[in-house]
């Protein structure tokens, strides 16, 4: 079994509870609230500011310059490709640049974008990546299964443009690059004593993956 297969198997129940999480099958059938998903995109837009410097932190923690390049790409794939992803589908629900970056932040973005950069910050490249795992992967794999719903990309699904972004080719080969590099990680720094704390902090940010749908999931209710 792969190394990231190993993890999603160990963390099997907060995996399905985030990649199966009702949010995601609400933007797949169109029923999730305008609420819920402006919500999420606004706490997702500082999300991934945090997540950048994530990204610039795993540019330092790399041993090798193969390393570097390689957090630098997923650095800059944020600030240049998926920030704008954000910006243009904010546009549309009437939120300006401005206002995202000064919405106040919620405590699920704070804890989660703060378990990752603690993550990495005590611990070594791996266990950054490790951290950072969910966040891409999963991303990956949600959209590939909401695009293949009927309807999930017809034009009357608000939220085409979203699934469209994630389970289109060129994320889904950034999804698929950012899990080669992981294996090839593992196989240079995975150490059977090391695997429980690994598991550990799989599941804790698969977790915190799950409770960011669930923060999107409730201002639909409110
Ligand atoms: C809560 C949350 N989790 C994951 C992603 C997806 N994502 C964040 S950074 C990154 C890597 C390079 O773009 C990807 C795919 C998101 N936007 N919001």
């Amino acid at each position: 079994m792969s190394f990231f297969d190993r993890l999603k198997h160990a963390a099997s129940t907060e995996w399905r509870a985030y990649t199966e999480h009702p949010f995601t099958e609400g933007l797949a059938d169109a029923s999730l609230a305008e609420a819920a998903f402006r919500h999420y995109l606004v706490q997702d837009y500082l999300f991934l500011i945090e997540f950048a410097r994530a990204y610039a932190l795993a540019v330092y923690k790399s041993p090798t310059l193969a390393d570097m390049r390689e957090a630098a790409g997923g650095l800059s794939a944020i600030l240049d490709v998926e920030m704008n992803l954000h910006v243009k589908l904010c546009a549309g629900w009437g939120l300006s640049a401005t206002d995202l970056e000064q919405a106040p932040p919620a405590v699920e973005m704070l804890a989660y974008t703060r378990y990752v950069l603690d993550a990495g910050m005590r611990g070594d490249l791996l266990s950054l990546k490790v951290a950072l795992a969910p966040c891409v992967i999963g991303y990956a794999e949600i959209a590939t299964r909401l695009a293949a719903r009927p309807d999930a990309l017809a034009a009357t699904n608000p939220y085409r443009v979203w699934i469209a972004e994630y389970a289109g080719a060129p994320y889904q080969e950034v999804a698929a690059n950012a899990r080669e590099h992981l294996e090839r990680l593992a196989e240079r720094y995975a150490t059977p004593a090391r695997e429980a704390e690994l598991i550990a902090i799989f599941k804790e940010a698969t977790r915190l993956e799950a409770d960011f749908w669930e923060m999107g999931w409730r201002a639909g209710k409110r």
